[in-house]
């Protein structure tokens, strides 16, 4: 059975009254017989964005991205880049000459060095055969940083490095925006610093990139903006520091668990009004690593900012409750998913 709705507060804010829009989509929509894969999913990318559409699997992140770039065609909603319909005519070569996209697992040829597949890929590409396009293959070599590795066949390559190549294939054009379908997947810890260092990289360069992923913790590092999808559906879309800063903690642990108990109990029981934000203290399980109080140990969870620990302090002390330690608890975009739908991720 579904999840009752919840009641997703916005977060969303345009970065300026200027900024550009590279992607939009208004209501849409995928259906594959009775089963909706995409549900009426509006979301907006600015320019200068790294996006990301996370979601668990089977969430629709794929059939989003085939959408976007005109692969299979909505069963209603539309999709616009850069202003572009994507499914009007025209317009969508318009639009996709501006774009990048790795959405399959990209083919190149096995004993062809790194270079001789992206000149294959731009001859493919109808780009001459002449000194500017060889000119861009080292361009791109360099910016993925492949320039030592391009004569090495490709069937010698990491994982990682098949990834670069593949977005180096990508930028081959100067695209405004790159659509990649989970770009870290399948690659080994080292090969994810890689693709992520390059993506931060890109962005530098003033590309726009969109990634969908289910690794929220890969993922919470590269995106200045996300949006979370969970059955298709729009949970929430904002930038990664509001939403995560709208969940900070902080946690106050005291010498012996009597204390504990005061301190929670004299929260829970204050008048509201000026202590309003004092009301959502609770008791935790002091998580592995996170303070020097031993793990499996409680401390006091209160759902406010650092600013605030001063006050709180200054209040418990007034009353003969002494804190051992108070210290901010950063949340994870993991820890905003559990929080927003009461289930992990995985
Ligand atoms: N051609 C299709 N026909 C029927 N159902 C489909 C088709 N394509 C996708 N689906 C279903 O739509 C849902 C969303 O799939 P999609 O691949 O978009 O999810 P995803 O978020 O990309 O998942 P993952 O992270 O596993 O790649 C899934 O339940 C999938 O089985």
């Amino acid at each position: 059975m579904d999840d009752p709705p919840k009641k997703i507060p916005s977060h969303d804010k345009r970065p300026s009254e200027h900024a550009e829009i590279v992607l939009r989509t208004e209501d849409l929509t995928k259906r594959f017989d009775t089963f909706t894969a995409v549900d009426q999913l509006s979301i907006e990318m600015y320019r200068g964005d790294v996006y990301g559409l996370l979601g668990p699997n089977g969430s629709g992140k794929t059939t989003t991205i085939r959408m976007l770039l005109g692969l299979i065609h909505p069963t209603a909603g539309r999709v616009s880049i850069l202003n572009y319909d994507i499914n009007a005519g025209k317009q969508r070569y318009q639009a996709l000459g501006h774009v990048g996209a790795i959405v399959e697992e990209p083919v190149f040829y096995p004993f062809l060095t790194g270079r001789e597949n992206l000149r294959g890929v731009a001859t493919f590409a109808c780009m001459a055969a002449n000194a500017a396009t060889n000119e861009r293959i080292e361009e791109v070599l360099e910016l993925v940083d492949l320039a030592t590795s391009a004569n090495i066949v490709y069937h010698k390559y990491s994982l990682g490095m098949k990834q670069r190549l593949a977005l180096a294939a990508t930028l081959l054009h100067y695209p405004q925006l790159i659509i990649l379908d989970e770009p870290t997947n399948g690659l080994d810890p080292a090969g994810v610093v890689d693709v992520r260092g390059l993506i931060t990289h890109l962005a530098q360069q003033g590309i726009s990139i969109l990634l969908s992923s289910h690794q929220l913790h890969e993922i919470q590092q590269v995106c200045s903006r996300v949006a979370i999808i969970k059955r298709g559906k729009l949970l929430v879309q904002g930038s990664v520091q509001d939403l995560l800063s709208e969940k900070q903690c902080i946690v106050i642990s005291f010498p012996e668990p009597a204390l504990l108990e005061r301190a929670e109990l004299l929260l829970h029981t204050q008048p509201q009004g000026d202590m309003l934000w004092m009301r959502n203290a609770r008791i935790v399980d002091v998580e592995q690593g996170a303070s020097w109080t031993p793990p499996g140990e409680k401390v006091l969870e209160i759902e406010t900012t650092m600013e605030r620990a001063a006050s709180v302090n200054t209040f418990l002390g007034e009353r003969g409750i002494y804190a051992a330690e108070i210290r901010r608890r950063d949340t994870s975009l993991e820890q905003y998913f559990l929080e927003l739908t009461g289930q992990p991720l995985h």
